[in-house]
């Protein structure tokens, strides 16, 4: 497997200034500033092959903006290496930042008032990308995007799932081989965000591009990633499939189901954790391994009308991932 993304005992510690109330501590800490060392990212280490789309997971302040950071050179590490299309990104060299790309969900570099086509054809320029290929390829991308006729007006006018599918433009009119994405759908409604997710997957499989994304959106990462990475406290506490994480963090399944009539929760308990009741309609959780005996049970001793098995939802799972990292393994 040729890894395209290649991180080794990466690091990053931060040194923030301690800052106290008052003018004698001002002066103070003029004359003595005293530090203290925020440790964002320690001792990370994974591959990424050619072509893969990997979901970087972690609660906020986990230590993901500043991996991404690092991997596309924004950032040095305290310690450890980095390769990225076989380059070190931190040397920020041209060939390299051709052939990568960071989209921001919380940032834009489109021009405000400026037509969507003006702020690529700057981009078009730094980048080197000669006149018929510029042409070619906003042709081909908004087109995948949904964004035709919507270059010739000035930027502030677009709704923001369309700002947004233009900023995915602009970041990849120079055709990059790695994506990183940090949350790209962040406010987006949830048309968007499909629209945005469903041209990812067309875009990593059109092109081989590989992508590594930040989402809070965990439907992001179920239609996009089948690999995850998991990071809290700056540290990788998992990496491999997702449906791997679920059957490691979520041992159980959720039966939905439909009574033909309002029962007391009592009835319900041998069968499992009552996670829901309202009327006619109960959620229950039970551990997979008895799964298809409890759901015979059910079918055989409650009046059921309906009833539906889910994998629990993935933010309940995660939430789970970081309770036990903050208990300890
Ligand atoms: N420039 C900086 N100076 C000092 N501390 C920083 C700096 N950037 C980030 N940090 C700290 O490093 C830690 C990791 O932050 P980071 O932004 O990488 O997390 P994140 O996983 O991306 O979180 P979020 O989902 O909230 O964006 C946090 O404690 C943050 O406060």
């Amino acid at each position: 497997m040729e890894a395209v993304v290649l991180a080794e005992d990466l690091t990053k510690h931060y040194r923030v200034a301690l800052k106290e109330e008052g003018l004698l501590s001002t002066l103070r800490h003029f004359l003595f500033r005293r530090y203290r060392e925020v440790r964002a990212v320690e001792g990370v280490s994974f591959r990424i092959a050619r072509g893969e789309r990997v979901g970087f997971l972690g609660p906020n302040g986990a230590g993901k903006t500043t991996t991404l950071k690092m991997l596309t050179g924004l950032v040095h590490p305290t310690r450890g290496k980095a390769l990225v299309a076989g380059h070190v990104p931190w040397r920020r060299e041209k060939a390299f930042l051709k052939k990568i790309t960071l989209v921001m969900g919380n940032k834009q570099q489109l021009i405000w008032d400026l037509p969507a086509l003006d702020s690529f054809r700057l981009n078009a320029a730094i980048y080197e990308i000669p006149e018929g290929e510029f042409r070619r390829r906003v042709g081909e991308l908004s087109e995948m995007l949904g964004l035709t006729g919507k270059l010739h007006q000035p930027v502030r006018k677009l709704s923001l799932g369309e700002r947004m599918k233009a900023e995915l433009l602009a970041a990849l009119l120079h055709r990059p081989e790695v994506l990183f994405l940090d949350e790209p759908t962040l406010g987006l409604d949830v048309n968007a965000q499909v629209a945005v997710r469903e041209f990812l997957k067309a875009y990593n499989e059109r092109y081989g591009a590989t992508l590594l994304l930040t989402s809070h959106y965990m439907a992001d990462i179920s239609a996009l990633c089948e690999r995850v990475l998991v990071i809290h406290r700056g540290r990788l506490l998992y990496d491999g499939a997702l449906e791997g994480l679920l059957e490691r963090f979520a041992p159980y399944r959720e039966v939905g189901l439909v009574l033909a009539r309002p029962l007391p929760k009592e009835a319900l308990l041998p069968f499992g954790e009552v996670r829901e009741l309202a009327g006619q309609e109960a959620k229950l959780l039970v551990p997979r391994e008895r799964l298809t005996e409890r759901v015979a049970e059910i079918l055989r001793r409650l009046p059921v009308e309906d009833l539906e098995v889910r994998e629990p939802p993935l933010e309940e799972v995660i939430a789970r991932v970081f309770q036990k990292a903050e208990v300890g393994p």
